[in-house]
C-alpha cells in the first residue's frame, strides 16, 4: 500500500492510498500500447515490467491531482510581523500538459503578512509548490496557482511568486535548445500596486 497523495500534505498515513486513486492497470495497458506502437517488443525481458513500473511512476508524478492544496495552510499561525517573509530557491519539479515532459528549477515565494492576516509555517510554502506541481501543468498556472492560494488563505498584504524553469520539451524535442530558463511571476495585493515594495521583492529574489 502506498500513500502518496498523504504523503504531500502532511506525513501521515491518511490518505488516499494510490491503488484506490489511480486506475494502474489502464495506465499499463496505455503503456504497453506505446511500446508495440513504437514497435518495441514489451515482453522482452527489460520491458516486461515497463507498463507497471511506469504506471507507478505516473501515480506518484501527478499524486497533487488527489491533493486539495487548501489543506497544506490549514496550519497557520497570528504575527506581529508586517515585512516580507521570503524563501527562495524552492526546487520545483514538474510535467507540462503539452507534452508530459519534465520542467524543472526554483520558486521563490514571498508575502507581507496582512494586519489581521496570519503566517504560515515555512515548509508549507515548499508543501503547496508539490500540491500544485504534480499535475499536468504550464508554468504560467503553476506559478498564479500558488500565488492565488497564499492571498485566499493567509489573507496577507501582498504575494509574489517567482519561478524559473528549463522546460524538456524545448531541450530533448523540437526546437531542442537546452540551457533556456523561462521566468514567470505573480504578484498580488500590494505587493503588485506599490512598485517600491515590489522592487525590493524582486532584488531579494533575484540578487544572488
Ligand atoms: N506557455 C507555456 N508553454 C509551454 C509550457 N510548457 C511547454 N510549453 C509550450 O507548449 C507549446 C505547445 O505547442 P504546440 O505547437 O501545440 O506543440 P508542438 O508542435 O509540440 O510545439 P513545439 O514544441 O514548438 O514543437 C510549445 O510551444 C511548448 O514550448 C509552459 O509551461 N507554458
Ligand atoms: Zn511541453
Amino acid at each position: 500500500m502506498d500513500y502518496l497523495a498523504a504523503r504531500l500534505v502532511d506525513g501521515k498515513l491518511s490518505g488516499t492510498p494510490v491503488e484506490d486513486a489511480v486506475d494502474l492497470p489502464r495506465i499499463e495497458n496505455a503503456v504497453r500500447e506505446i511500446l508495440l506502437a513504437l514497435g518495441e517488443d514489451p515482453d522482452r525481458d527489460g520491458l516486461k515490467r515497463t507498463p507497471a513500473r511506469v504506471a507507478r511512476a505516473y501515480a506518484e508524478l501527478f499524486a497533487g491531482l488527489r491533493v486539495d492544496p487548501a489543506q497544506v495552510l490549514t496550519t497557520t499561525f497570528e504575527a506581529n510581523h508586517d515585512e516580507l517573509v521570503l524563501v527562495r530557491d524552492i526546487d520545483v519539479m514538474s510535467l507540462c500538459e503539452h507534452h508530459l515532459l519534465p520542467f524543472r528549477g526554483v520558486a521563490h515565494i514571498g508575502y507581507i503578512p496582512g494586519t489581521h492576516g496570519r503566517i504560515t509555517g515555512l515548509s508549507k510554502l515548499a508543501r503547496l509548490v508539490e500540491v500544485f506541481a504534480r499535475r499536468p501543468q504550464v508554468q504560467e498556472r503553476l506559478t498564479s496557482q500558488i500565488a492565488d492560494l497564499l492571498t485566499e488563505s493567509l489573507d496577507p498584504r501582498g504575494v509574489i511568486v517567482v519561478m524559473e524553469c528549463e522546460h524538456m520539451c524545448m531541450a530533448m524535442r523540437g526546437i531542442q535548445k537546452s540551457g533556456s530558463k523561462t521566468i514567470t511571476s505573480a504578484v498580488r495585493g500590494g505587493l503588485q500596486t506599490d512598485a517600491k515594495s515590489r522592487a525590493e521583492a524582486m532584488s531579494l529574489i533575484l540578487g544572488r
